[in-house]
């Protein structure tokens, strides 16, 4: 069976509106010939932090299998009215979640692994449906929990369900049409980079660069997977980058949230390491005066709970930007508690990279907008636009 996969991430979703514009672009494909489609879609934007801290709100130390439950319903709403808009438009069409997907991980709560797939319910829901509409960044365990992939992991879902229905290709749709050399929201005058190696890529985003999912990069390389990484504008989708074998740039990221671990002792701090490097959480060792530090990258909370865990006591954890110049030579990571500080530091650096024109310098930084929790519940209540 011929089949497009594609995935949509939280940006594509700020308003109940955009369900129809996403549907409209998948009718319209399906009239241009293409068979059938799987759409990933994510959580709409902003909905996972505020449903975390609704929970924590209700529990300030919820039961990290309770948490993925709830997290994971933000991706459950997101599938259910993209399938109510495909719908809606007379096509036939069926959302999965996690527990009826064929996706199962192990049972690392907060950050769970992709152990097996089966793509049997996938298969037998495209027999019957034209568009099979998957809540991403989810799956379940072996006792049958929801599982939550962590966080922006709805890339990892559309490379799996690729790679399970034997797809080379797959699209992944943002507020950006692909990969810059710094997130153009933050530095004027950051490229556009046309092809770019998976391990480039994957660097750039485990040090901030939300735009692809590091772990969905790595997933894609090894089966052979090529991603489009696409935005939908008024006059349709926009392929910006391709993600191949090949291509490579200088780059700056930004990550806003990371967690600089002050240990005991080197050997503490190297033991810490080695804990982190086996669950696979991005952490590098700070080499500096200031004591046995670490700082972890992405996964955080989880990060931090495997700490916790295995009783690592620590002097002290704090949390910082982190700016990182990644080029030919490597990578140089600054820290900076600052955010505001942090985003001029990687200006600075991307003008050292690739000089700006005075057009690109004068350029002001665009803000994005974000939908709230109680504006989504109350427009999800009204009656779907396209179901007379
Ligand atoms: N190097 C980069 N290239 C493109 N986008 C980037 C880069 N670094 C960070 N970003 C950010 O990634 C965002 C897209 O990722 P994300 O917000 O997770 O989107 P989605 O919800 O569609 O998955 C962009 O809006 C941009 O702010
Ligand atoms: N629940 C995920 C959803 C996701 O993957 O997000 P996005 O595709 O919008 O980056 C998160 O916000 O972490």
């Amino acid at each position: 069976m011929n089949v497009t996969v594609l995935k949509f991430g939280g940006s594509n979703f700020l308003n109940p509106e955009d369900f129809g514009r996403v549907a409209r672009h998948l009718a319209e494909r399906l009239a241009a010939g293409e068979n059938k489609i799987v759409a990933v879609v994510s959580a709409m934007s902003g909905t996972t932090d505020e449903l975390k801290a609704v929970m924590l709100d209700v529990n300030k130390q919820p039961k990290p299998s309770n948490l993925d439950a709830a997290l994971a319903t933000g991706e459950m709403l997101s599938a259910c009215l993209l399938e109510a808009a495909v719908s809606g438009l007379g096509i036939r069409a069926l959302s999965l979640n996690g527990y009826s997907l064929g996706i199962r991980s192990n049972s690392e709560f907060g950050r769970a692994s992709v152990e097996s797939v089966d793509a049997s319910p996938v298969i037998a829901a495209l027999q019957e449906n034209d568009v099979v509409i998957a809540a991403g960044g989810q799956a379940i365990d072996q006792s049958g929990k929801v599982t939550f992939l962590g966080r922006n992991s709805s890339d990892l879902t559309a490379i799996v369900i690729a790679s399970m229905l034997g797809e080379h290709a797959c699209e992944i749709y943002s507020d950006v049409p692909g990969v810059y050399t710094a997130d153009p929201y933050l530095v004027p005058g950051a490229r556009l980079i046309p092809e770019i190696a998976y391990t480039t890529i994957a660097r750039m985003s485990q040090h901030g660069a939300k735009v692809l999912h590091h772990r969905a990069v790595a997933y894609a390389e090894k089966h052979a997977i090529t991603i489009a990484c696409k935005s939908l504008t008024s006059e349709g989708a926009v392929t910006g980058t391709i993600v191949t074998g090949h291509g490579n740039a200088s780059s700056v990221t930004v990550a806003r949230g990371t967690a600089v671990l002050s240990c005991r002792s080197l050997a503490e701090r190297n033991k810490l390491r080695a804990l982190l490097d086996q669950h696979d959480v991005s952490a590098i060792c700070i080499e500096d005066n200031c004591g046995a530090r670490i700082c972890i990258l992405c996964d955080v909370d989880f990060g931090i709970r495997l700490v916790a865990l295995k009783s690592i006591r620590l002097v002290s954890i704090e949390s910082r930007t982190a700016v990182t110049e990644l080029d030919s030579s490597g990578l140089r990571v600054h820290l900076e508690s600052d955010y505001e500080q942090a985003i001029s530091r990687a200006c600075q650096i991307h003008q050292r990279m690739y000089p700006a024109t005075d057009a690109e310098i004068s350029g002001r930084r665009t803000t994005k907008q974000r939908s709230t929790y109680s504006s989504l519940l109350i427009r999800a209540n009204k009656a779907p636009e396209n179901t007379q």
